[in-house]
């Protein structure tokens, strides 16, 4: 039989030794001494029970445990020293994130029952949350060897603390990139605070960043606080980072050297503690070589990069992206419609998404909520007709393809007055209903 395996998180090593003797057959415990070890032995394969040994109620950094605690979906159980169970600091902390708590000494018939309600309450997790999380990480789909290679960088990037340039094109999920690193970092609980440099008028984006001081320029009635306070203790999401003006690069360069900002009209410097993420879908290396990107401000930014790969580069990933969206906006369609045609699927996976998963994302709502048809076609997802039947394996399934969009969009243009259709198409009403029940097309 194979074991259950448990992570035990024990500073002292009391309870590695105890658990030992109890002799648990059905279970096998990883003991970690320190959180850095916990974080990374968590980027792998993660366990569905999580222990944690408080010998003292300040054992463990509380922010960073709970940071730990939030980002995996673990059960966890504290296990307490004497006396522990009403230390004021620790109660809430235990009562805030932890699954269940067991007092010592150890006890073994309690300490199975815990341990087995925990690990049914995982398994019970993981199955309601499911599907979407085995074809992809951190709240992203796909599992294509370009994302799994992002997800792989990602494990790492979120265990520093350093910031990040993320490349890609427009679409292609960068800010999703960057709201993961946040979620899944020691900033969890900190804010993550967006923010598009190139969608802000320039005259506005200094205190926009900075913030202001009542009266600092016409118009400021009261004081602002900028989005990089706003992002204390969290991340700050610059996008289009090239679209910031010179000016305001080197404002930002100073703030990155010296994490320190003056709001607009005042003269006090106020520390705050933030993790800039940018992102861009230009060359920055381009922008720097032309004099519009500041160089010490691109290497500032590029400490660590990240290249989000385009849809196009990982059709494989195609399929279930267009499964999760059909699901996420199934409260809006079209009812007959109940999925895609095995065409527009292969369309898709053709077709080069210049706007990536979010024209993606478009084609496909937009398809659900005026198709006609029980299931998507090309011609509904508004793709090259003929890319389908080029793509066709035999000369049948691309005659089938090429029928099927004329069809449809006739029906669509003469609102399914098949008689009008079948005079355009020059054949008969009976050999036109044949070939719709037979290319599987809904009136
Ligand atoms: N791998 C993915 N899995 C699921 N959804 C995704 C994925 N990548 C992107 N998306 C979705 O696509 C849309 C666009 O993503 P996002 O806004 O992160 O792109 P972006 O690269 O930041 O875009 P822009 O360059 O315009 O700022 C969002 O709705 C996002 O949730």
């Amino acid at each position: 039989m194979s074991k259950r395996k448990g992570l035990l998180l024990d500073q002292q090593g009391t309870v590695s030794a105890a658990l030992h003797d109890l002799e648990l057959p059905e279970w096998e415990f990883l003991t970690l001494t320190t959180l850095d070890a916990a974080r990374r032995a968590l980027s792998g394969k993660v366990p569905l029970v999580g222990l944690v040994v408080f010998d003292s109620a300040r054992d463990w950094p509380v922010r960073e445990l709970e940071a730990l605690i939030a980002r995996h979906p673990i059960e966890w159980i504290a296990i307490l020293g004497r006396g522990l169970m009403r230390d004021t600091q620790l109660a809430p902390l235990v009562a805030r994130n932890f699954h269940d708590f067991h007092t010592l000494p150890l006890d073994r018939e309690r300490l199975l029952i815990t341990l087995g309600h925990a690990h049914g309450k995982a398994l019970i997790t993981r199955a309601a949350s499911g599907t979407a999380q085995e074809c992809g990480r951190f709240g992203m789909t796909g599992n294509s060897p370009r994302m799994l290679e992002l997800y792989r960088q990602i494990e790492k990037i979120v265990t520093v603390d350093a910031p990040v340039l993320i490349g890609g094109e427009s679409g292609s999920g960068k800010e999703l990139v960057a709201r993961a690193i946040h979620s899944h970092s020691e900033r969890a609980r900190g804010p993550f605070i967006a923010m598009n440099c190139g969608a802000i008028p320039p005259n506005l984006i200094q205190s926009e960043l900075f913030g202001h001081e009542r009266g600092a320029f016409s118009g400021a009635h009261q004081r602002k606080i900028g989005n990089i306070e706003a992002a204390n203790d969290g991340v700050l999401f610059l996008d289009e980072i090239g679209d910031l003006p010179l000016d305001l690069q080197a404002n930002l360069l100073r703030f990155l050297q010296e994490r320190t900002i003056v709001r607009v009209g005042s003269t006090e410097r106020v520390r705050v503690n933030v993790r800039v993420i940018a992102a861009t879908h230009v060359d920055l290396n381009r922008a720097v070589a032309e004099g519009r990107f500041r160089e010490d401000l691109y290497y500032r930014l590029n400490v660590v990069h990240l290249k989000v790969p385009a849809l196009r580069e990982r059709p494989g990933d195609i399929p279930p992206l267009a499964d999760g969206i059909f699901a996420e906006h199934s409260h809006q369609k079209a009812p007959q419609v109940k999925g895609f045609s095995s065409e527009a699927l292969r369309a898709m996976q053709e077709y080069a998404w210049p706007g990536n998963v979010r024209e993606l994302t478009n084609r496909i709502q937009q398809a659900m909520i005026m198709s006609e048809n029980r299931l998507i076609t090309v011609a509904d997802l508004g793709l090259p007709i003929g890319e389908g039947a080029a793509d066709a394996r035999t000369l049948d399934e691309a005659r089938a393809t090429v029928e099927k969009e004329i069809i449809v969009s006739n029906l669509r243009k003469y609102r399914n007055n098949v008689s009008e259709v079948a005079r355009q198409l020059g054949v008969s009403r009976v050999t036109l209903y044949r070939m719709i029940d037979r290319l599987n097309i809904v009136l």
